[in-house]
Formats: C-alpha cells, sequence, structure tokens
C-alpha cells in the first residue's frame, strides 16, 4: 500500500487542500453569521435604535387634540388615538420603555440566577442545599399569578417601571438558576477546576476566571430570553391593568388601545403597531437565541449541511479474493467545521476472513474517525467525501456499507460488523445490569429468540471471555476494569459478527490484564474465524499480534505489510520512529508474545 494522493481515478482532487487550526481570540465565543443571526440582529438593531432615538425626534405623546380618533395620514404617519394624541410619537416612547424594562429584568434576572445557581452549586454543601430549595420553591410557584398578586398589592401611584422589573425579576431567575447549578457541578468537577484549586486559586477567582468564562454562551442565552419574557409579561401586566403608571410602554399602550375599544371600531393603527414592535422584538430575539446555542451546543452549527449531506463519491472496489471479508477503498472523511479538518485521506484497506488488522498512529492521525466511518458511525460534521466500504457476505452478496438505507444499517451493524469502542469500559449503562444490557443486543437483532436461548447465549459469550456467568446480575460498577472490557467484548461476540472493530481495546487496563484479553482475543478468533481490526497507538503491540499492520499519519496510511516485515525490515521512516519511541525491556522489539505464538502456533 502506498501513499496515495487524494484525487480520483480520473485526477480531479476531490477535495481542495483544508487548513487545520483553531478559531481563534474572541471569533470561539462568537455565533458563527447565519442569515438567521443576520435577521434577528437586524430586528433587534432597529427595534432598540428606534426606542432609543426616536423620542428624539418625535412630538409630545401626551399632546392632546381635537381631531379625535383618525387613521394614518394628514402629518401623523400612524394616525390619532381617540383623544388625539400621535400613535406614532407614543409607539417610540412606549418602546423605549418596554426596553428599559426588559433590561432591568435581564440584568437582575440573570444576577440572581448566577447568585443562586453558580455560587450555590461552587459551594456545594448546606449553601448549595438551601440555595437549590429556594430555587425550587420559586420555580414551583405559578409566575403569573405571582406576579399579578405582587403587582395588585403595590399602590398605582408607585408602581413606576423599577418596581414593575422588580416584581418580575423576582419571579422570572429560578429556572436559569436551575440550569446554571446543574452546568456549574459538572464544570467544578473538571480537571482544569480541580488543578486551579489544587494550584490555591481563591473561590472567587476560580469562579470568576475557570467557571464563569465557560458558562458565557450559557447565561447569553438566558439573558436573551429573560429580556423576552420580561417585555411580554410586562405587556401582559399592563393590559391587564397592573403595568405601570408612571410610564409609558407597548403594554400601556395596549391597554388604552383596548379601554378606546380600538379593536370595536377597527383603529388597526392603535393597537397593530405596538403588537407587531412586541413581535418583532421577540422574534428578533429568540433568533438571536438560536445562534447563541450554536456556541454552547456546537453539533447544531452543522444541521444545516447534514440535510444538505450527499452520498460519497464512489468508486468500484478492486479486485478482492476469495478470502477477503471487508475492503476499504479510496476513503476520504472530512470534519466540515469553521477550518474543514481532512481526518481520513484516501485509504485502501482489505481484511482477510480471521485475519487481525493492526492498525497503529499517534494520537490524532485519524484511527478513530476511520472505524467509525468503516461502521457508518461518524456523525457530522464528520462526512465521508469519498470511497467504498464494502462487507464480502460469508453466504450472500456483497454488502456496500455506505449505501446501506436506516433501517438496512441497524440490521447491518453488530450483526456482521461489531465494535469495541474506544474506553468502551466506561461504555455500560451504569443503571442496568449485565444480564439486560447483554439481553437488550439479542431482543434488537433476534427478537424471536426465545428468552431460555437468550438466556443460555448471554452466560455462553460471558463464559467466553473468561467471566464468570454468575456475574450477570451485577451492575457494571460491581465489576473491576477488566471485566467491564470483557463484558463490552462480550456483547460484541454475541451476534457472531463477521468482523469486529476494537477501537484502543485495553488502552485503560494494567498490562497483565491487557496481555490477558489480547490472548482472548487470539483465541476467540481461532474459535470463531471472525476477523479484528485493532486499533491502538501502540505499534509494538501490534507486532506481537497482528497478521499486517496499517501505519497512520495525518490521516494517511503510510505504511502497510505484514507484522512479520515490519517487525523486521520496517520501511517508512515514520514506522520507524514510531517503533525507536517504544522502550524495549527484552532488547528484542516484541518478540515475547510473537515468539511465543509462533512457538504455539497460535499467530499465523
Ligand atoms: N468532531 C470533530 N470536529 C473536528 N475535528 C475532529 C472532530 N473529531 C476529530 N477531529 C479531528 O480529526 C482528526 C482525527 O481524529 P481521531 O479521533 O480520528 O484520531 P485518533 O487517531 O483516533 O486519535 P486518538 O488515538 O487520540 O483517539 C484529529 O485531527 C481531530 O482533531
Amino acid at each position: 500500500m502506498t501513499n496515495l494522493s487524494p484525487e480520483t481515478t480520473t485526477g480531479a482532487p476531490i477535495l481542495t487542500p483544508v487548513r487545520r487550526g483553531r478559531v481563534s481570540g474572541l471569533r470561539a465565543v462568537l455565533p458563527t453569521w447565519s442569515p438567521r443571526l443576520g435577521v434577528g440582529l437586524g430586528l433587534v438593531t432597529v427595534i432598540a435604535l428606534f426606542g432609543i432615538f426616536g423620542p428624539l425626534f418625535v412630538g409630545d405623546p401626551d399632546a392632546i387634540r381635537d381631531a379625535g380618533l383618525a387613521p394614518p395620514g394628514d402629518g401623523h404617519l400612524l394616525g390619532l388615538t381617540q383623544t388625539g394624541q400621535d400613535v406614532f410619537a407614543q409607539l417610540a416612547y412606549a418602546t423605549r420603555g418596554s426596553l428599559q424594562i426588559g433590561l432591568i429584568v435581564g440584568v437582575l434576572a440573570t444576577v440572581l440566577s448566577v447568585f443562586f445557581g453558580v455560587i450555590g452549586a461552587y459551594a456545594g454543601g448546606a449553601v448549595d442545599e438551601v440555595f437549590s430549595l429556594f430555587s425550587n420553591i420559586m420555580l414551583v410557584i405559578p409566575g403569573l399569578p405571582l406576579v399579578i398578586v405582587i403587582a395588585g398589592f403595590v399602590p398605582p401611584e408607585s408602581r413606576g417601571a423599577w418596581t414593575v422589573a422588580l416584581v418580575l425579576a423576582i419571579t422570572g431567575w429560578a429556572a436559569s438558576a436551575r440550569v446554571l447549578r446543574a452546568q456549574t457541578l459538572s464544570l467544578r468537577n473538571r480537571d482544569y477546576v480541580a488543578a486551579a484549586r489544587v494550584a490555591g486559586e481563591k473561590r472567587w477567582r476560580v469562579i470568576t476566571v475557570e467557571i464563569l468564562p465557560n458558562l458565557l454562551p450559557l447565561l447569553a442565552s438566558q439573558f436573551v430570553f429573560a429580556v423576552i419574557a420580561a417585555i411580554l409579561s410586562e405587556a401582559g401586566l399592563s393590559f391587564l391593568g397592573l403595568g405601570a403608571s408612571n410610564s409609558s410602554t407597548l403594554g400601556t399602550m395596549l391597554y388604552f388601545a383596548q379601554n378606546g375599544f380600538a379593536l370595536q371600531r377597527d383603529a388597526w393603527w392603535w393597537f397593530v403597531p405596538p403588537g407587531l414592535v412586541i413581535a418583532l422584538f421577540g422574534c428578533g430575539l429568540a433568533l438571536i437565541n438560536f445562534s447563541i446555542d450554536e456556541i454552547i451546543n456546537p453539533k447544531l452549527r452543522v444541521a444545516g449541511r447534514r440535510r444538505r449531506a450527499k452520498r460519497p463519491e464512489t468508486r468500484a472496489v478492486a479486485e478482492v479474493g476469495a478470502d477477503v471479508v471487508l475492503s476499504v477503498d479510496h476513503l476520504d472523511v472530512v470534519y466540515r467545521t469553521a477550518n474543514p479538518v481532512h481526518a481520513v485521506k484516501d485509504v485502501s484497506l482489505t481484511l482477510r476472513r480471521g485475519e487481525i488488522l493492526g492498525l497503529a498512529g499517534e494520537s490524532g492521525c485519524g484511527k478513530t474517525t476511520l472505524a467509525y466511518a468503516i461502521n457508518r458511525l461518524h456523525r457530522p460534521p464528520a462526512e465521508v467525501t469519498a470511497g467504498a466500504v464494502v462487507l464480502h457476505g460469508r453466504d450472500g452478496p456483497d454488502i456496500d456499507v455506505l449505501a446501506l438505507e436506516h433501517e438496512e444499517l441497524r440490521a447491518f451493524r453488530w450483526d456482521r460488523l461489531s465494535m469495541v469502542f474506544q474506553g468502551a469500559m466506561n461504555a455500560l449503562n451504569p443503571v442496568t445490569t449485565v444480564r439486560s444490557q447483554l439481553a437488550d443486543v439479542l431482543t434488537t437483532h433476534r427478537p424471536e429468540m426465545p428468552k431460555a436461548q437468550r438466556k443460555a447465549k448471554c452466560e455462553e459469550v460471558l463464559r467466553l471471555v473468561g467471566v464468570d456467568p454468575g456475574r450477570l446480575g451485577s451492575y457494571p460498577h460491581e465489576l473491576s476494569g477488566g471485566m467491564r472490557q470483557r463484558v463490552m467484548i462480550a456483547m460484541a461476540l454475541l451476534l457472531d459478527p463477521q468482523v469486529m472493530i476494537m477501537d484502543e481495546p485495553t488502552t485503560a487496563l494494567d498490562v497483565v490484564v491487557q496481555r490477558g484479553i489480547l490472548k482472548e482475543i487470539l483465541r476467540l478468533r481461532d474459535e470463531f474465524g471472525f476477523a479484528v481490526i485493532l486499533i491502538t497507538h501502540d505499534l509494538p503491540l501490534l507486532l506481537e499480534i497482528a497478521d499486517r499492520i496499517a501505519v497512520m499519519k495525518d490521516g494517511e496510511i503510510v505504511e502497510y505489510a505484514a507484522a512479520e516485515q515490519m517487525y523486521r525490515a520496517p520501511s517508512h521512516p515514520y514506522t520507524r520512529t514510531l517503533l525507536e519511541s517504544f522502550p524495549s525491556l527484552t532488547g528484542e522489539r516484541g518478540a515475547f508474545l510473537r515468539d511465543q505464538a509462533l512457538a504455539e502456533g497460535g499467530v499465523r
């Protein structure tokens, strides 16, 4: 296998060269530009400018004229109310009033939710319990009735914009505090926060430097949401006659329009403009909120592209021999992020029946991406842009894996090709027993299998991987790391697959357990004849147990040879560097298990 360039057989490049690198500085915390964000920002900016500067250019909104109720025209852009007041002038002042209340509530509610959510969660213990209890109580009190009661108790003469804003903030922070608490609890256990604590950083510094910056997108979203809710609630309160008595807001405009029977008198120019401003402002903020969500959850950024994702350009698979079970042909995988990453470049591999094919390479070279793409487990932003993956059935037609439809794919996975994931021992569900996790696989893929047979099969696979079937009733936390790993391998064996992909199956285990499990895999392979793609960065380990090895670097296969050959004479400088980077205790790299196995006739 040579180092192939990313070109199609016709010579046309499949992809333009991709730049690697991180989005730096402020751009990393800003939402990506999208038409949605543009429309949202446009709406909010225009309405905010109208609220800020409009009152400077319109006349007195309270000036009463003799004209009475009049439609737009005659020098009045939006007509007159029944007392002859200019609706456009009122709209400018009312927009300013509503924005003020929205802003005050947004700031107050955010401060309260940070105080009760973040500080409480970080402090932990009794403080967290009390804060959390208080947030919960505020959360279960129905908001609107409480607002109505509080606002109703405040005499109209002292019910100014600030009072209304205060009432709305008091009733509107609790839900955000719950979300921030959950997020802070998760953040405070992260390694970098623990490191800051161990380094002796003061509490306030850990909160402001380590935790709050990570909560910024969430805080921004909560703030925007609080502003929308405040403007709408204020409009509702005013409509009920409980709004700010000394200031004009969009809600009070609607209240007076209602009192003046604007609807019955067809005076649309009186109630439509304030209603429209509320709707457009809310809509604009909601659109901005969507974009902030994309920062909190970057996966949302690719949603549009996912819909447009096309079938990759496939080419005829190279002629394969009868003993080939899986062939990967010129596969390309790209992460379509702001700076696209071409993670798998023109990779071609063939896996023979019963073979252990090792895939080695340093961290980040694309091993996991390749494994996921073979199994169609890759998710956006990852996209297979070219190539083919074909499973050559034992008894049946070839299966073009990349062309499988949803249901076919569901039936194919695990049945024909199973996978032991990286960090698999943590992949077991902590709240379900080993029995039900194994049985679930059988119920999904073999629904017709009788219960007794299912039970027997679960016991059999556990025995095969060296775990006492008595452990079927155990929960994952009751098993050692090595046992959990064996259970995952048992799960991968359940349906007698033809191919098993193992991504760093033993990395987290100590050398003795690792060796035991690898020997077990070799024995099972010999017994059942499945083929294995074994992924690891540990090349010497592969030299010991693999039949052939592919070495990956920067997404490309740079050397692909029989293990024996790679062991005796590695041809690529990178392979040599990899081998030299591992110290040898015996003086002979990888001699131990291979030579022992050769002597036993175990490794071919
Ligand atoms: N979701 C993602 N978005 C963008 N780039 C990604 C994403 N996931 C992985 N990559 C990039 O793809 C490349 C290959 O990553 P991959 O996880 O396949 O490497 P690996 O060889 O399996 O590494 P390791 O041994 O550490 O698991 C890396 O450069 C990585 O940064």
